[in-house]
């Protein structure tokens, strides 16, 4: 006879946290978000830790050597994604290890259709004085031009003067070529007494702008996630297939730490794959996905040095609805955090997890450190920055960015190209859609640490680890659901259009 749960399947929307008492000491400024992301034995240190509780998605939208660096930059950790051949994921692993502080993704982007309004708008709302011009306007986008604050005058020119008219075009600038070193381009601002250069791939695309304000970058990312060689730290996905040809191409590109990349990591193939990256290379891998304490202990007992939770609980994810499998992702995360908080009674090691996808609200993340996570991976969260790999556009008023899921046809496509893969999908786990655009990430992201740090002081918690100790969790009702948001009241359309 089959196996019954006798527990509804739960979700983060579906639980509240209670505040603690919260002592004078207990600030957000004191709160401190660092976190293990490999397995360690007690009493000792993590070989590798997180300095906030952020990884990015193994996906084709998300994760590139551009989020990997920008996500390093503020603490996090990016895994690049597998979906494509092993030699250009190795390059990006290449890049992003390669990439040192100093280089900025451009944040202020318009086209040359643009007019001397829309700079003046752009500045207002970014506090950038530094426009990059692109053939498309996004912050990767072809350069056509720089628009800099002395490029206008707002006493004379009138406001609907095109972009194209003010700016400095592509043939008068001075600019770097794509890889050189933070001290070439440093040599070049010099020279040229410049106070922005950019840097552009062979094709004439944007890649970075290096700010002659910005020397030490360093100072502004206390937080970044650096090795020994001051170099970011770098993820990488893999899968079950290519392995033995694929992670020696990783490693010896400068990855730090694989994840293997699938719905359901409860498998042999599983086993086997961390069994022989750790009888060959010296690198860190985590394993998943798994919803339960049976695919914990398995793939703990494989080597795994983290376990990623969740199947089905994405964004994009129709797992679901397809294979009829999965598990809320509250209720998967609470049953593996009690075999973790098991495993480590009995063998006095402490294995990370990460909770995967279904994370819609911030305080969700929040909800999913205090469940147990040590981190948690975002997709859709990512998807709409600046830095994510995919195409801004324009629908309506509304600037959205393309994300899709690793299970649809769209991603899973590049195999056909690949000698060996398997041709085409028999049916469909993910689907393809656009996410509202946010602008960049530090912006979003320092707001949602703030958001963090201030409810772990409600809990009066100064570390995740104390939150996880300390978090008082309650089930919510339908009914109460209706009274966590505005209620019985006419809301007046700006605080509608608030998230
Ligand atoms: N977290 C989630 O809920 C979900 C995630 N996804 C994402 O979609 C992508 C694809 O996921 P999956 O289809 O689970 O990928 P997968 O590579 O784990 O599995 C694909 C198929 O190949 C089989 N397989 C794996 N290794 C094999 C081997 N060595 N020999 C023979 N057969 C083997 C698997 O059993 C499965 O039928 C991943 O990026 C994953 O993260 C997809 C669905 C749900
Ligand atoms: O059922 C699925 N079909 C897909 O095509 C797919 N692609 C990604 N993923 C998983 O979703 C996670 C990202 O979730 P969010 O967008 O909610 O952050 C990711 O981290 C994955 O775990 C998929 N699940
Ligand atoms: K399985």
């Amino acid at each position: 006879m089959a196996f019954y749960y006798t527990e509804p399947s739960r979700t983060f929307n579906e639980f509240l946290l209670l505040p603690n008492l919260t002592t004078k000491e207990c600030t957000p400024n004191n709160v401190d978000l660092s976190t293990p992301l490999t397995k360690f034995k007690k009493g000792e240190k993590p070989a590798l830790s997180l300095n906030i509780p952020f990884s990015s998605a193994v996906m084709q939208a998300v994760s590139d050597h551009h989020m990997a660096v920008a996500l390093a930059r503020c603490g996090g950790i990016s895994f690049i994604f597998g979906s494509q051949s092993i030699e250009s994921q190795a390059t990006m692993v290449r890049k992003a290890k390669g990439y040192k502080a100093g280089f900025v993704v451009s944040r202020s982007n318009l086209t040359p259709g643009h007019t001397l309004k829309d700079i003046l708008d752009l500045k207002e709302q970014t506090g950038h004085s530094t426009v990059a011009i692109t053939e498309d306007g996004s912050a990767k986008g072809k350069l056509l031009g720089i628009v800099t604050g002395r490029d206008y005058r707002i006493s004379r020119d009138s406001l609907d003067k095109p972009v194209n008219e003010i700016m400095t075009p592509f043939s008068s600038l001075i600019y770097g070529k794509s890889g050189i070193t933070l001290s070439e381009a440093n040599d070049l601002i010099w020279e040229h007494k410049l106070n922005c250069l950019p840097i552009v791939d062979e094709k004439q695309n944007l890649d970075f702008l290096v700010f002659r304000k910005d020397y030490d970058s360093r100072k502004n990312n206390p937080l970044s996630l650096l090795d020994a060689n001051k170099s970011y730290i770098v993820g990488a996905g893999i899968n079950t297939k290519d392995y033995k040809e694929r992670v020696p191409a990783l490693v010896e590109a400068g990855v730090d730490i694989l994840v293997i990349d699938s719905s359901d990591g409860f498998s042999e193939w599983q086993r086997e794959t961390v069994q022989y990256v750790k009888e060959n290379f010296d690198v860190y891998i985590g394993a998943g996905n798994v919803v339960d304490k049976e695919g914990f202990r398995y793939l703990v007992e494989s080597g795994a040095d983290f376990i990623k939770v969740g199947i089905g609980g994405g964004s994009i994810c129709i797992t679901r609805e397809q294979k009829g499998i999965g598990r809320g992702q509250a209720s998967a995360l609470i049953e593996v955090a009690e075999a973790r908080d098991e495993y480590f009674k009995e063998t006095g090691i402490y294995v990370p997890l990460c909770s995967d996808g279904g994370i819609v609200h911030d305080y969700h993340v929040t909800l999913a450190l205090a469940m147990g996570a040590d981190f948690v991976m975002l997709g859709r969260y990512f998807a709409r920055f600046d830095e994510s790999p995919t195409k801004k556009v324009k629908i309506g008023n509304n600037f959205v960015k393309e994300y899709w899921g690793e299970g649809s046809n769209r991603a899973r496509n590049w195999q056909r190209y690949d000698t060996g893969g398997k041709s085409g999908l028999v049916f469909e786990e993910g689907v393809d859609s656009y996410v509202p655009y946010a602008g960049s990430l530090r912006e979003n992201m320092d707001r949602t640490l703030s958001k963090i740090k201030s409810t772990m002081c409600n809990i009066g918690s100064l570390s995740i680890a104390e939150l996880q100790q300390k978090a008082r969790i309650t089930v919510v009702s339908a009914t109460s659901l209706v009274e966590g948001g505005a209620h019985d009241v006419i809301l007046k359309e700006s605080s509608m259009a608030a998230e």
